[in-house]
């Protein structure tokens, strides 16, 4: 069994955030821990609360779980301001932890911003170079880039420009764009095109967590970053197509569709 670590923050209703990267873990058949940055009072219709954790309790709870289990890979998820942001950097480094996903979270889907505008360039300085990967979607890439991203070639550009900036693969999601979902790899040295078409559904909240922490799972198991992101695009994309109606508004996905069906429980 192997052990994967998220940095993020909770969702009260379950669907993004610490829980969905909670369930992912497990639907990966991997261990899950969490350390928390921060609470939000969330469902499917928007975010009504946040409050940060301040950064002397994020520096305990990653010291409770580095001193005492072996960690084979770290997910970040949102982190809020620039002292959660130091706080990660030193502690990941201090641990020298491995296999580190970083998810670019800078705003909701529902339109809440869960990163503050002056922790951006904290992040971008601070968390890109530890990144095994970094997963920003389209409008996380613009603000990361500065550049507009609307072809397959500003997508590519985008990715060489955030790979400079020290992480060492990027992955362009291409969930916000109109006629496909088709996600763009970079390793420094080819691009890799994970195609999909456009599932047309509502209920898509907490699928980038959800990816990223797929990407975590594959990559603490042994995966190389290739077979962990096509393995994750895979997951995904299932657990989009048989995502659950709850609430009134963007739903969740459904993160153990696939080990459902293959115990036959459904
Ligand atoms: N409607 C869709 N059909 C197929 N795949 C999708 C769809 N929406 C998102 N995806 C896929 O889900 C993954 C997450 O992409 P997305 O761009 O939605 O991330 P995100 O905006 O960071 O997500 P979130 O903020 O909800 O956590 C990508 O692999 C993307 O291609
Ligand atoms: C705690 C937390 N982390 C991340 C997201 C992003 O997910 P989404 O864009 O689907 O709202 C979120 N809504 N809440």
């Amino acid at each position: 069994m192997k052990n994967v670590l998220t940095i993020a923050g909770s969702d009260s209703s379950g669907g993004a955030g610490i829980q969905a990267d909670l369930k992912t873990f497990s639907a990966h058949g991997t261990y899950g821990m969490s350390v928390i940055t921060a609470v939000t009072a969330q469902n499917t219709q928007g975010v009504l609360a946040v409050q940060d954790i301040s950064a002397a309790i994020i520096a305990q709870q990653l010291e409770a779980v580095f001193e005492d289990i072996e960690i084979h890979a770290v997910k970040i998820g949102m982190v809020s301001v620039v002292e959660t942001i130091d706080t990660i950097a030193a502690k990941l480094k201090g641990y020298q932890a491995p296999n580190i996903v970083v998810d670019p979270v800078m705003v909701s889907k529902s339109g809440f911003r869960l990163l503050q505008p002056e922790a951006q360039a904290h992040l971008i300085s601070k968390l890109l170079p530890l990144a095994t990967i970094v997963t920003p979607n389209l409008p996380e890439a613009e603000v990361i880039t500065g550049q507009k991203i609307e072809t397959f070639e500003d997508m590519q550009q985008a990715a060489q420009n955030i790979h400079a900036m020290g992480a060492k693969n990027v992955l362009i999601k291409g969930g916000h764009r109109q006629t496909d979902a088709t996600d763009i790899l970079y390793d420094g040295e080819d691009f890799y095109y994970l195609p999909s078409v456009r599932i047309p559904s509502n209920n898509t909240h907490g699928t980038g967590c959800s990816l990223s922490s797929a990407i975590a799972a594959n990559l603490g198991q042994g995966c190389e970053i290739f077979d962990a992101v096509r393995k994750a695009k895979d997951f995904i994309t299932v657990a989009i197509e048989q995502a659950l109606p709850l609430g009134k508004g963007v739903g969740p996905i459904h993160h153990f569709y696939a080990l459902y069906k293959k115990a036959g429980l459904i």
